[in-house]
């Protein structure tokens, strides 16, 4: 196979980034984080006092959009303008907001159109992740995997990576209450037909990515 693309969802906290990085260490492949661009916008949005009550000052915005975004899976590298904003784009106060941008039909026209020139101009191939990538982005990837965890674990994996800082009531806030904002747009809960499912609820870490790369390599090589 000259170049493989491959498509991995999942709700928050399902280890989607992580996992999908690993993955494409494993294939030497680029890797895109979808998540990180709505993030990116909504960070843009906020930036400019952008009334995210309306949706058309959003799709002015998401229209003149600077974002350069990296796709190597060892370094994260995503600037808007002039502005690096890896780190900003991962406050609770962007997780809060980002899925008033996200659910705004024309915006993800946009922001799809470039996830999908990523995809193309990857010349090995791509692990692309998030929500919608094997339902609408790519459905026609090579492999599919709908990555998922129970909510219990996912609000404690959350709680870890941030250091045991946040209350259960604001893991609650940005695990499943954006997912349940999130679901009104895509259905990232259920594998959609000839996606692979791989619950990693009772997986640790490094059985969840050999999970994903034994699902790919299953479909690959049907
Ligand atoms: N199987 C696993 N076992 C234990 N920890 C895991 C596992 N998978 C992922 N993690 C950890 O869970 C945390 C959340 O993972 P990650 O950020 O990749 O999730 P995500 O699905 O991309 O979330 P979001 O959509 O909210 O950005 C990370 O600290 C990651 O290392
Ligand atoms: N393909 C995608 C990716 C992400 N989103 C939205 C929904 C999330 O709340 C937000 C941030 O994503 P995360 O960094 O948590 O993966 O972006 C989407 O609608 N479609």
């Amino acid at each position: 196979m000259n170049k493989l693309v491959v498509a991995i969802d999942g709700p928050s906290g399902s280890g989607k980034s992580s996992v999908s990085k690993a993955v494409a260490r494993h294939f030497n492949l680029q890797y895109l984080d979808t998540g990180a661009m709505y993030r990116a916008l909504t960070w843009y949005c906020l930036k400019q006092q952008t009334d995210l009550t309306n949706p058309e000052a959003i799709i002015a915005a998401a229209e003149k959009f600077p974002l350069h975004q990296g796709t190597s899976p060892d370094e994260e590298s995503i600037v808007v303008g002039e502005t690096d904003v890896a780190e900003a784009i991962r406050e609770p106060g962007i997780s809060g907001s980002v899925s008033a941008v996200a659910s705004v039909p024309r915006v993800r026209e946009i922001l799809i159109q470039m996830q999908r020139d990523a995809i193309a101009a990857a010349p090995r191939g791509m692990v692309a992740e998030g929500r919608d990538i094997t339902t609408v982005v790519a459905p026609d990837a090579d492999a599919r995997v709908l990555l998922t965890a129970s909510e219990e674990v996912r609000m404690a994996r959350r709680g870890l990576q941030l250091g045991g800082t946040q209350s259960s009531s604001d893991l609650q806030k940005q695990v499943v209450q954006r997912d349940a904002k999130d679901s009104k747009v895509n259905n990232f809960t259920e594998a959609a037909e000839g996606v692979a499912l791989v619950d990693s609820s009772d997986l640790d870490f490094d059985q969840t990515i050999a999970a994903v790369i034994a699902a790919v390599e299953k479909q690959i090589n049907n």
